[in-house]
């Protein structure tokens, strides 16, 4: 995969790789060794990257990828699972308690008001895969595969994993991803509206990246407020939650709701008489 933007990388981290350009944030799980699996400290790397994007007003759109082109990410280390989670490096997994840290990074690219495009080369498995449907858009290579491998391995994601996924490619679909645990291609993934297209790899990151400029090219708030609100029915009140909170946040912005703001700090009756009542 040639590159076709000038990426600046910053951050020190072990298993990610936080890059931008041109108003672009790339995300990339960089555990190639084992098709970038996730541990808990990949998760904890991936929030926090995910959260410098979202608070950095230059990033209008996210791609989250995986290093190389033998995998997106193909879900939760099995190596370091323990009985009840996964066994991390921190102080919680040295009194031998496991984390299933990966729920919380699901919820950030949901509530994240900037699209996400998860770009997929290869992989997209198990916890992987529910990654890659919590994001809004997915571009995948023609050497994609997807599935869900939870009843094989002894896990599955009752949450964003069955729903989500559900909403997306249907109730049967749905179940026949998880019952049966196959793998698909990147095509049948097209067909089933899991992706939005498919290309060459050699030419992924060139699509994903005109996809991303194309984003950028649209009004910031449009953006947030329709992902918003395509997010509300399926995330219910967190996400009507959500969505009221950008209401709140546009009625701040306007003169009215400044008005209330300038009356309560010089001590006056605030003159909301100079606005009008809309039909
Ligand atoms: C993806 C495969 C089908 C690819 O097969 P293949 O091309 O033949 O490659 P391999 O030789 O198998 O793999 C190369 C290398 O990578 C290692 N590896 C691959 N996947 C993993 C993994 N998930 N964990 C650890 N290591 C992995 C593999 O062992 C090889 O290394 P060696 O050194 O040679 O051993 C195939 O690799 C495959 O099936 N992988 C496993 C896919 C899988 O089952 N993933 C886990 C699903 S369960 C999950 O993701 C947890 C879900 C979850 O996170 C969750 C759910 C609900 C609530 C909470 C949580 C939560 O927070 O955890």
């Amino acid at each position: 995969m040639s590159s076709v933007i000038d990426w600046q990388r910053s951050g020190e981290y072990s298993d990610i790789i936080y890059e931008t350009a041109e108003g672009i944030a790339k995300i990339t799980i960089n555990r190639p060794e084992r098709h970038n699996a996730f541990r808990p400290q990949t998760l904890f790397e991936l929030q926090q990257a995910f959260n410098i994007a979202r608070d950095d007003s230059e990033v209008g759109v996210i791609i989250f990828t995986g290093a190389g082109d033998q995998a997106f990410c193909s879900g939760g280390d099995q190596k370091i699972r323990g009985d009840d989670g996964y066994i991390g490096d921190d102080a919680v997994a040295k009194q031998g308690i496991g984390r299933l840290n990966v729920l919380d990074l699901q919820v950030q690219i949901r509530r994240l008001p900037k699209p996400v495009i998860c770009m997929v080369a290869g992989w997209s498995i198990g916890g992987g895969n529910v990654l890659q449907v919590c994001c809004d858009l997915t571009i995948a290579a023609d050497n994609a595969k997807f599935g869900q491998t939870g009843p094989k391995v002894g896990s599955f994601d009752g949450g964003y994993g069955s729903w989500l996924l559900a909403e997306t490619v249907g109730l049967k679909k749905a179940r026949e991803i998880w019952y049966l645990c196959r793998q698909y291609s990147a095509e049948e993934a097209r067909e089933m509206g899991m992706v939005n297209t498919v290309v060459p790899l050699a030419d992924l990151e060139r699509e994903t990246v005109q996809w991303a400029r194309e984003l950028l090219e649209k009004s910031p708030l449009a953006l947030r407020m329709l992902k918003g609100a395509i997010n509300a029915v399926s995330d219910g009140a967190a996400g009507m939650q959500q969505f009221a909170g950008d209401a709140t946040m546009l009625y701040y912005m306007s003169e009215e709701a400044q008005e209330g703001r300038d009356a309560f700090k010089e001590k006056r009756r605030p003159e909301f008489d100079q606005f009008p009542r809309r039909p």
